[in-house]
């Protein structure tokens, strides 16, 4: 039976007040497998990154619980919180966030060094080569082209061995090869280590990459799609209502 690394029960995120109030989540109840890759998709304004950063402890739902590796996060104090998502928890964004004065290696180690523990170097080589980028340990974020940066950021993410890796469009700034070869290694660590990934995407290539497709409309889960992805992902964000926002249906090929 499949682990549910990661289970949301009855999510609301309401914003504001009077009539600035917006409902970005509106009663949603979802889990996802360990050693699983959803993919997350739906329009501009639907509630995607809301959603995720509910889902890491980024931010707090107004009602509903996030379980994460077993532990309701509605139940933690804010230091317990933020060594949860330091110690369980990998985030990867579209924009990188790389520390620029800091080396590749540094950056990778920089959530153990927060911890207050001094990675051995084996350990960071490890995490780098892990992501086709042995040779760049020494090189800072501006040596680096948009995918390796991506790799580092995901080296980073992924040095605490977390029992969940987020990545709110992690291809976003990325050209389509370059976002293949990130696509690729996300699959690769779900596939040969178990990893579980949850990703926003607005582009349905990525999503065919991920087992799972949730479709977010208005805050809800308007649908949830398993097998076949790549057909039924351009068939369904063809249909208005459900169209992602920044994306035009594209053919998907899976090519891993
Ligand atoms: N901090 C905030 N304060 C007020 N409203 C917010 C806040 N964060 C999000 N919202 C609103 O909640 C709704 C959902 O936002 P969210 O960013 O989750 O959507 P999204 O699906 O990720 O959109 P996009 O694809 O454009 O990134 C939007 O209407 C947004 O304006």
């Amino acid at each position: 039976m499949t682990t549910q690394t990661v289970i949301l029960t009855g999510l609301r995120a309401v914003y504001g007040t009077g009539s600035r109030r917006v409902t970005a989540l509106d009663g949603v109840t979802t889990s996802f497998g360990s050693g699983t890759f959803t993919a997350v998709m739906g329009p501009s304004g639907s509630g995607k990154s809301t959603l995720l950063h509910c889902a890491a402890g980024l931010d707090r739902p107004t009602e509903g619980t996030v379980t994460v590796d077993g532990t309701r996060l509605d139940e933690l104090g804010e230091d317990d919180l933020t060594r949860l998502r330091r110690d369980r928890i990998g985030f990867v964004f579209q924009a990188f966030n790389l520390v620029s004065t800091l080396t590749a290696a540094q950056n990778v180690e920089l959530p153990l060094r927060l911890a207050g523990r001094r990675p051995p170097a084996r350990e960071v080589t490890a995490a780098l080569a892990a992501v086709g980028l042995a040779g760049r340990a020494r090189h800072r974020p501006s040596e680096l082209s948009g995918g390796e940066q991506q790799r580092v950021a995901l080296a980073r993410a992924l040095i605490t061995r977390p029992a969940v890796v987020f990545a709110d469009e992690p291809t976003g700034a990325l050209d389509s090869g370059t976002s293949r070869q990130v696509l690729r290694l996300l699959r690769t660590l779900v596939d040969d280590h178990g990893q579980t990934v949850v990703m926003v995407t607005h582009d349905p290539t990525a999503a065919a990459y991920a087992d799972r497709v949730l479709l977010l409309a208005d805050g809800r889960l308007a649908d949830e799609l398993t097998g076949g992805i790549t057909a039924a992902v351009a068939a369904l964000v063809a249909e208005p209502g459900l169209a992602p926002a920044g994306g035009s249906p594209q053919p998907a090929e899976r090519s891993c």
